[in-house]
């Protein structure tokens, strides 16, 4: 079994958790509560933001030039396309782009963005990768089932935000690397792959929390 598979397996019931959110049904469903997409969409700004870095530390690690090249592109895609999408939904939502950087990040987007800089620090690029997977994958996999339900795509406010995360550009991007991440994992003893499952499965619960701190708009408590 692939080792990607085998990570996918153990983090299903967390992926499950976050497929059924509130805030996830409620962007496919049209229902979500506009306050709640513009609070998401300023922490993710924040939050794509040091993902990039973790991106360019890829680059700077990757150990020949087609991974470089790889993490080269996923960067500039986050950086200029899917960053693109929330300067655009603030522009709309009348989120002006001052706001949106200025914004201050919330107790989980600045636990998830600095776990995932720890993890890409110790320098391993398979624990840099294990960390920033789940977020890649799992976006596309919420992407193409949320773009199954009737009217998603077309939505008024959420349409576009699905159709960016279940296109193929996106998908791309994922499959990458957990290609990457399988020939990493070739060679590596079992309690190499047990700390990678374990960051793996760690940024999966980050991803639950994203869902919900947005959900609930949830601020640092004093
Ligand atoms: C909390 C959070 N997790 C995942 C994504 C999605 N995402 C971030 S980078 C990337 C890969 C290509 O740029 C994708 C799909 C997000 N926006 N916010």
């Amino acid at each position: 079994m692939p080792f990607s598979e085998r990570i996918r397996k153990s983090a299903d019931p967390i992926w499950k958790a976050s497929h059924e959110h509130p805030f996830v049904q409620g962007i496919g469903h049209g229902t979500l509560d506009i306050e709640s997409f513009k609070f998401f969409m300023a922490q993710d700004y924040k939050y794509l933001i040091e993902y990039s870095r973790v991106m360019a530390m890829g680059t700077a690690l990757a150990p020949d030039l087609e991974t470089m090249s790889g993490f080269a592109e996923a960067l500039d895609d986050t950086l200029n396309m899917e960053m693109d999408l929330h300067r655009s939904y603030a522009e709309r939502l009348g989120i002006s782009r001052e706001e949106l950087e200025a914004t201050v990040p919330g107790p989980v987007t600045l636990a998830y963005s600095s776990y995932m800089m720890a993890e890409a620090q110790k320098g391993s690029i398979a624990e840099l990768i294990a960390a920033i997977l789940p977020c890649a994958w799992s976006y596309y996999e919420i992407g193409l089932e949320l773009a199954k339900i009737p009217g998603a795509t077309e939505h008024e406010q959420y349409g576009e935000w699905v159709r960016m995360y279940a296109s193929d550009e996106f998908g791309e991007i994922g499959y990458w690397l957990i290609r990457k991440l399988d020939e990493l994992a070739e060679g590596k003893t079992e309690a190499e792959l047990d700390r990678l499952e374990e960051i793996f499965l760690n940024t999966s619960r980050y991803e639950y929390m994203f869902w919900d701190m947005a959900y609930k708009r949830e601020k640092w408590p004093v």
